[in-house]
């Protein structure tokens, strides 16, 4: 990525570690996020997301290394009111309406959007006179977006953003976060959800056992992955040399079927016919999941 000169990433971790305990929640973060940009930090349960995204609010401080925002330390970036942020836990609800609690928050920030805005991109509108401490998860959640929103941030910061939503809301809630990426900010958000962090960022980060495992777009990920998958029918046959076919990285059989994962398939078919093991040749791009879960692959074998 070309870094503007003079223009402070967004984000920038540099070597952060944070420990809890004998837990070493970050192991050496590097990452840089530049003004614009959407990001997904995509990863599995523990993986070390809530707690980047902590550093990066300033409610915690790392134990080694450095985060900051546009060149400040992220305190000050948050006081200044460059940043919202929809985070997962539940703080004791105030016994409010939505419209008070987000006006509120709105007040506390040098250059909010207008309020009806707000609720507007967050789709509550409708749930404007409600009391914040009587709503559904969903419309929590909702409320919350607008929230975040409402300081109209240059950094929106979202914490797996649509864990509780359905899918409209869900629908809805992503078209509002792209309506305000468009406009120049830039948005950084955590899911599980490999179709979410493919569609809506223009660049994933995956990080695994706290450690930052690929950075790209969806495509590349795919690419760095191991590029295709090449299946056959064994047809009752062993997989004996499989694994030792021009382009193969990785055997796995499902159903009766080699499925091999290939850095070049066209020589992985060749080969195969060399062998007259063709039956049933199918060959596909591997998918964001393969990608992810060959990414990721060594924390499953030790769960
Ligand atoms: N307050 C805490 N005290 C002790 N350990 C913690 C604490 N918070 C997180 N951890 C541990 O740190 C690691 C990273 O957790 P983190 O919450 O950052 O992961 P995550 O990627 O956000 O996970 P999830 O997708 O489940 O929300 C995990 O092993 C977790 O158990």
């Amino acid at each position: 990525m070309t870094k503007t000169t003079g223009t402070p990433p967004a984000v920038s971790f540099t070597g952060a570690v944070k420990t809890y305990g004998a837990v070493r929640a970050l192991d050496g973060i590097d990452l840089e996020i530049m003004p614009g940009e959407t990001v997904a930090l995509l990863g599995r349960n523990g993986a070390g997301k809530s707690t980047s995204i902590s550093l990066l609010l300033g409610l915690r401080e790392p134990d080694e290394g450095t985060v900051e925002l546009y060149g400040t330390p992220p305190e000050r970036a948050v006081r200044a009111g460059r940043v919202g942020a929809m985070l997962q836990e539940t703080r004791a609800v105030p016994r409010v309406t939505v419209r008070e609690l987000v006006s509120f928050v709105a007040g506390r920030y040098p250059e909010p959007m207008p309020v009806a805005r707000a609720l507007e991109l967050a789709g509550i509108t409708e749930l404007a006179g409600r009391r914040v401490d009587r709503l559904s998860g969903g419309q929590t959640q909702r409320v919350r977006f607008a929230v975040a929103l409402t300081g109209n941030p240059s950094l929106l910061v979202l914490d797996e953003p649509t864990a509780a939503l359905d899918v409209e809301a869900r629908h809805a809630f992503w078209n509002a976060m792209r309506t305000y990426a468009r406009q120049g900010h830039t948005v950084l958000f955590s899911t599980h959800y490999l179709e979410e962090a493919d569609a809506y960022a223009d660049r994933i980060v995956v990080i695994d056992r706290g450690r930052i495992v690929a950075d790209g777009t969806g495509e590349q990920l795919r690419r760095s992955a191991g590029g295709n998958l090449v299946s056959i029918d064994l047809a009752g046959r062993g997989t004996e040399g499989l694994t030792l076919l021009p382009g193969v990285r990785s055997l796995e059989v499902r159903g009766g079927r080699a499925l091999l994962r290939t850095d070049d398939s066209d020589a992985t078919v060749i080969a195969l016919a060399e062998l007259g093991a063709i039956r049933g040749l199918e060959v596909a791009p591997a998918s964001l999941d393969d990608a992810f879960l060959a990414l990721t692959a060594h924390e499953r074998e030790t769960v």
